[in-house]
């Protein structure tokens, strides 16, 4: 059986199919998506198929009754009134997409940016946004069509900043839901830059919830607009719905049917409109991506414990590394968290690791010792309120902590790639394992869009997929955690990175699936002379795969040396007793000995 057959369907198929084609099974959706089709053609082609010039008074057709050579009648100026309502069509559909325009640009940009980097943008644009809010609407358009005068189009553009606000709490919401997503740290790892990553990751989840926010917001935009022309605010020499309504309004006892047209045109239109996001509403929640948290931390391990210093095993000593063998050099770091109330608390509390060129080197401990927050720092991928307190770390001769997120971003998914815990959750389950591949080379490497797939085809067999151009245009969903893992080994090494760090990859597999991958570890690790930062709780994995291991114990590494040695002497008494478990159970036996065979 391949891994095909074993892949957990985690999302339905209605999530590949566009939200366009699934609104095609609604029939109610159907309907009203025809209307606006119609609508939409009379918008643009109306002024041309009006049978005569909208503007143009004729005696004759003062308040006349519908005929054959004016199907809708005169209005109260002698106006044909079909030609008017042909060409208001688009005098007031162009006027809301105005407003709905100016709300996008304001609200999603805004939104995006806030949403996605914090801070004080984030501070000042919310605080903007709930000033907006509080405006009441319809008094600011009054006050600007007395200060600016009647235009339709400066009236909807200053009604798109009043409607701004509904997208930008949306887009903030979403995307602060999103940004902490291990997906996204894997596109940051990878190599991706924050633009990109907003464009691709982050707008793709909020997209939708905009494209119902808009239809809802036009129907607004049609009602306010043609609200104001009914009132008589609007540009008289332009034909408007509203317009009509008012000039219908007028002649309510000689010609009510003058107010029909128009009453029909905003009511159908906005009915629509609310319909079509009822619709895509209904659709996208019963397709509704499953929500994944990031893995809550671990309890209970920040108590501050004082330590006795790393003991660097006497082997380690007599073989230390030249500074040029030194790739990853971290010196006394210290991580802490601000938490709320509690002041800031350290979670890593002095680490010292060397990673030498070319080899691999084991971070062991029990959990809550500080492994992964060591390795999110040397990636520069802290959670939020987390930060580089204390230390240095340095790359290829490089500080990575001095230069902020731009030395980070120099390096990650160049020259440091990762290889994280689950899978799954670091795929985005909206695009292809495929285009998941490609872009991180297009980027990059600079390959051209054919290159880099040739390029992900052959990593994707290189890393033991069966199918390859099968895997590589499905989803996520359809692969299983096996599958998931060697595709980001693949990605972790498809743009030949001198480190790699794993944290404990094998973690979320089956027993089986798990040796599997640690062997593919071992083996591109030898291909491509790459040194691997392998965390992990298992000294098995350490055994089976490590040179050089480091031990971490609440924050601190106690003891550090060849895999060899830490092995036949252990030094630190932590050391011993994680030793003496493993040695007590009997399925972590077998790759030690085996190790011990291998490296006698
Ligand atoms: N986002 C966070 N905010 C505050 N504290 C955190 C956060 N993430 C982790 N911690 C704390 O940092 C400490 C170290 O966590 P870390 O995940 O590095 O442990 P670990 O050794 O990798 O454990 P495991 O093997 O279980 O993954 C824990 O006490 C945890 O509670």
């Amino acid at each position: 059986m391949t891994e095909y057959a074993a892949a957990p369907v985690v999302a339905p198929t209605l999530a590949r199919q566009s939200l366009f084609r699934r609104l095609l099974r609604n029939p109610v959706a159907v309907a009203a998506l025809a209307f606006l089709a119609v609508v939409a053609v009379v918008a643009v082609v109306g002024r041309w198929i009006a049978p005569v010039d909208p503007t143009l008074s004729s005696l004759q057709l003062v308040v006349a009754d519908p005929s054959a050579a004016h199907p809708l009648g005169g209005d109260s100026a002698g106006r044909d009134v079909l030609s008017r309502l042909l060409s208001a069509t688009q005098i007031s559909i162009a006027g809301a997409l105005l407003a709905l325009v100016v709300a996008l640009l304001v609200g999603v940009v805004g939104g995006l940016i806030a949403g996605y980097y914090g801070g004080l943008f984030d501070t000042v644009s919310s605080w903007l946004t709930a000033i907006v809010m509080a405006l009441p609407a319809i008094v600011v358009l009054l006050a600007a069509r007395a200060a600016l005068g009647p235009s339709i189009w400066v009236s909807m553009a200053i009604f798109g900043v009043l409607l701004s606000p509904a997208f930008f709490r949306l887009v903030h919401v979403s995307v602060r839901a999103v940004r902490d997503e291990l997906y996204v740290d894997a596109a940051r790892v990878a190599g991706l830059s924050d633009a990109r990553i907003i464009g691709r990751h982050i707008l793709g989840v909020v997209r939708a919830p905009i494209i119902i926010q808009s239809a809802v917001l036009l129907g607004i935009a049609i009602a306010v607009q043609s609200g104001l022309e009914f009132l008589g605010l609007g540009d008289q020499a332009v034909p408007t719905w509203g317009g009509m309504l008012n000039d219908g309004f007028a002649q309510i006892y000689r010609a009510p049917v003058l107010m029909l047209w128009p009453s029909l045109a905003i009511g159908l239109t906005s009915m629509a409109l609310v319909l079509v996001a009822n619709a895509a509403r209904d659709e996208l929640e019963r397709s509704a991506p499953r929500a994944r948290a990031r893995r809550p931390p671990a309890a209970g391990s920040d108590t501050r414990v004082d330590r006795p210093a790393m003991i660097l095993h006497p082997d380690d000593r007599r073989t230390s590394a030249l500074d040029t063998d030194v790739l990853l050099r971290v010196r006394n770091l210290v991580v802490a968290y601000d938490r709320e109330g509690e002041g800031s608390t350290e979670v890593v509390k002095g680490v010292d690791l060397e990673v030498r060129r070319g080899e691999v080197h084991g971070l062991i401990g029990e959990s809550g010792s500080g492994k992964t927050q060591t390795a999110f720092a040397i990636l520069g991928l802290l959670s939020s309120g987390g930060h580089i307190e204390a230390g240095s770390i340095e790359f290829a001769g490089d500080r990575l902590d001095e230069g902020g997120e731009g030395s980070y971003a120099r390096v990650r998914g160049r020259r440091i790639a990762y290889v994280p815990q689950e899978p799954m959750s670091n795929l985005d389950p909206s695009f292809t394992i495929g285009s998941q591949l490609v872009e991180p080379m297009r980027v990059v490497l600079g390959l051209s869009r054919g290159e880099a797939r040739s390029r992900a085809l052959a990593l994707l067999e290189r890393v033991g997929i069966p199918d390859p151009a099968h895997a590589f245009a499905a989803y996520p969903h359809e692969i299983s955690g096996g599958m998931a893992q060697r595709v980001l080994i693949a990605g972790a090494v498809s743009c030949d990175p001198e480190l790699v760090i794993a944290d404990e990859p094998t973690t979320a597999l089956d027993v089986t699936v798990q040796a599997e991958v640690l062997d593919l570890l071992r083996d591109l690790q030898r291909e491509r002379g790459m040194a691997v930062l392998i965390v992990t709780h298992n000294f098995g994995v350490v055994a089976d795969l490590c040179d050089r291991v480091s031990v971490m114990q609440s924050g601190r590494i106690v003891e550090s040396g060849p895999v060899d040695a830490i092995f036949d002497h252990p030094e630190h008494e932590y050391t011993c007793s994680l030793l003496g478990a493993i040695l007590e159970d009997g399925d972590a036996r077998k790759p030690l000995e085996s190790h011990k065979e291998i490296t006698r």
